[in-house]
């Protein structure tokens, strides 16, 4: 009887975390839950509890924290930043799923590895903001990294048919569907409402995420991600619009073989694979049946429409504690648009006023990250306020 790997899902309340808690459904035999976190959704968290009687969980918001132990006050339930910390290093796990949203996701990623785990990392806020660290943090320990954000988790396959990656990769063809908004007329994106925003074509995700698909932000994201998860120059990813979201990324090689991974739009594909990597299991994912697709389509994407994806590249190429700067000032816009603050296009226009005052820290620790991230949404909020 093989040993069931143990792993705790840091957001298993989300979208990534329900579809983590699918996977481990139909595997049974082989994984256990030892460790749930949320941050305030505690009657979904208690029907998770119920379901896999996790050892440990952790509740961000520290009033439903209390909440949740009234009601189940056999279970230990810890709260705040060492809650989730104290989950990222649990001597019982063997997998930590971080699929908190936002920069939260960064602590737990530096702890998880630093304590030797497998990290199924699908917050990529954590590579944008701290990309530097988590490197370094990998030399350091015997942890490692499995993607889940889908077309790293693809790039990460296709490096599968690379002897050796670091001399081998010509470029990382980055796929994207280009959101609701593709090929509209500028001057339409300033009248666009959070409902259409929130309408992805082809994903259904978390809000956040959805609204940065729309502007882009996540793709730009993505090259940050990308940059520092594969050891890359800026200069060698690429961003391909694809609207079908069938090809989920590719690695063009110095043979000039392009190696691509495909399959229909499931964030369980990637999530399945992380918990089995190496091997493969059933996934509950349909079938791709190509003898359907009329078309797969590739384009570049309209750099002056997307202005978040050239902020991200500024950001990148300025390095240091910018992108920082870019996720926190996205983070509070995306909620001023969330919230009928601002207008859609104001977003980017917000995150570019929140980049030019900032003068960026070389190198920063992971405390000077927290403390530009806090001071970006203050100066994003205040903005808002006129
Ligand atoms: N959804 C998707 O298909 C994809 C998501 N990703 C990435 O995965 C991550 C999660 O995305 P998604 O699942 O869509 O997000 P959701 O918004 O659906 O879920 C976020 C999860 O994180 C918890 N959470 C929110 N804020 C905090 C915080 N400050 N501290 C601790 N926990 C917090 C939420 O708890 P609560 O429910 O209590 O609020 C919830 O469990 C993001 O980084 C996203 O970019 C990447 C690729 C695809
Ligand atoms: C599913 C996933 O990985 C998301 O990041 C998705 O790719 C977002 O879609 P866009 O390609 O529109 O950004
Ligand atoms: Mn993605």
């Amino acid at each position: 009887m093989l040993k069931k790997k143990r792993i705790v899902i840091l957001g298993s309340t989300g979208s990534i975390g329900r579809q983590a808690l699918e996977i481990i459904r139909m595997h049974s035999d082989r994984y256990e839950v030892v460790g749930l976190s949320a941050y305030s959704n505690i009657d979904l968290l208690e029907l998770q509890i119920k379901e896999f009687d996790p050892l440990y969980i952790a509740v961000s918001d520290t009033q439903k924290a209390s909440l949740l132990r009234q009601r189940m006050p056999d279970k230990d339930i810890r709260t705040g930043r060492e809650g989730i910390n104290n989950l990222a290093s649990l001597d019982d796990a063997d997998i930590v799923l971080v699929s908190v949203v936002g920069i939260a996701g960064l602590e737990p990623t530096l702890t998880a590895i630093k304590n030797n785990k497998i990290v199924a990392l699908a917050t990529k806020e954590a590579m944008v903001t701290g990309g530097h660290l988590v490197e370094s943090e990998l030399k350091r320990s015997k942890g490692y990294i499995i993607p889940v954000d889908s077309e790293h988790s693809a790039i990460f396959q296709c490096l599968k048919a690379s002897y050796n990656p670091d001399r081998e990769i010509k470029r990382i063809l980055l796929t994207a569907s280009g959101g609701p908004f593709k090929g509209w007329p500028v001057e339409d994106l300033k009248q666009v409402t959070p409902q259409q925003a929130l309408k992805h074509p082809n994903w259904n995700m978390g809000k956040r995420i959805t609204i940065d698909s729309a502007t882009m932000m996540n793709k730009g994201f993505e090259i940050i991600e990308a940059r520092w998860l594969f050891n890359v120059r800026p200069d060698q990813i690429d961003v391909l619009v694809h609207p079908q979201s069938i090809v989920h990324s590719m690695v063009e090689f110095v043979d000039s073989s392009i190696i691509a991974q495909m399959g229909l739009p499931d964030m369980r594909m990637a999530i399945g694979y992380a918990f089995s990597y190496p091997e493969r299991l059933t996934t509950g994912v349909g079938d791709l049946d190509l003898s359907v697709i009329s078309k797969l389509t590739f384009e570049y994407p309209d750099m002056d429409a997307f202005k978040c994806l050239k902020l991200a590249k500024n950001a990148l190429n300025t390095g240091g504690s910018m992108p920082t700067v870019l996720n926190a000032a996205d983070e509070a816009a995306v909620a001023l648009f969330l919230n009928g603050s601002i207008a859609f296009t104001d977003i980017a226009d917000i995150i570019e006023r929140a980049m030019q005052a900032h003068v960026p820290l070389p190198n920063p620790s992971l405390e000077e990250i927290h403390s530009v991230d806090a001071q970006t949404r203050m100066f994003v909020n205040n903005l808002a306020k006129g």
